[in-house]
């Protein structure tokens, strides 16, 4: 299978501390991919890098950013943001209704559709900040429903969301990954991990293991990760990879 995300030598840096290092690799076209990884070590670095939210030198991608979805961890969300759970939906359609373009009728049977099919029908007008997290999160699937993207990235879409949520939210990952479609996500349940995706990226800010999930997973990847994330030294030499400091905060350099 073509690759449609390439990272070659891929090295991020937050003041010069790289939190993903000298990291390569492919995600394949059509594939199902978790993220996994200790605390810190680097997986929503790698997700903002291939969105395009770091100025990140080492990624390829294989398609238009237009048809990239970016899901980010629900703690990054402004939820005190004063809108609605249709017009919340609505923003995935922006490619078909431009930055300021008005709905047509098409596109809000659209939306209707998309949140019946997460199970908020009814949910239309309550405002996205009365929601509870498994609620949001629907509405933010129902998003990526309408935006239709070829390469699908979600940070942590399990997190605080109850079993019957996660089945419907899991339902619509396999559905995106029997379309054809290129699904990444960032995950800590190791059982979900096996059970639901077929390939696995094992990061401790560099590559771990990375390919099929079992091969991936095993006692001695994982055992490696947590030494190599328990080993890392905020005072450690800066990477000589790095560019010179050009931000305060964030720098990349590949
Ligand atoms: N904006 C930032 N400024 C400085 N350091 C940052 C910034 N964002 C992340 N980091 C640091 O980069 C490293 C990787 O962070 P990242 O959020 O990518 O890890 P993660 O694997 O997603 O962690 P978790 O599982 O806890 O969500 C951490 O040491 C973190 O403290």
């Amino acid at each position: 299978m073509s690759a449609l995300v390439t990272l070659d030598n891929l090295t991020v840096s937050y003041r010069r501390h790289p939190a993903l290092h000298h990291v390569s690799g492919e995600f394949a076209a059509g594939s199902l991919t978790a993220v996994v990884g200790p605390n810190g070590a680097g997986k929503s670095t790698l997700l903002k890098s291939i969105a395009g939210l770091l100025p990140a030198a080492g990624v390829m991608l294989g398609l238009p950013r237009q048809q990239l979805a970016y899901l980010p961890q629900q703690s990054e969300l402004d939820r005190s943001f004063p809108l609605d759970v249709r017009d919340c939906v609505l923003l995935g359609l922006w490619r078909r209704s431009g930055a300021f373009g008005s709905a047509t009728t098409t596109m809000l049977r659209d939306v209707d559709a998309a949140l019946h099919t997460v199970g908020l029908q009814g949910f239309e007008r309550r405002p996205v900040g009365t929601l509870s997290s498994g609620q949001l999160q629907r509405v933010l699937f129902a998003r990526l429903l309408v935006q239709d993207a070829q390469l699908i990235l979600l940070d942590e879409p399990f997190n605080a969301v109850d079993a019957n949520t996660t089945a419907t939210l899991l339902g619509l990952v396999q559905q995106w990954h029997a379309q054809g479609r290129t699904v990444v996500a960032v995950l800590h349940d190791d059982a979900q991990v096996h059970t639901h995706f077929p390939n696995t990226l094992l990061l401790a800010r560099e590559l771990v293991a990375w390919g099929h999930t079992a091969q991936v997973l095993t006692p001695a990847n994982l055992q490696r990760a947590r030494a190599m994330a328990e080993a890392w030294d905020e005072q450690a030499p800066w990477c000589e990879a790095d560019a010179p400091a050009a931000a305060p905060l964030l720098q990349t350099a590949s």
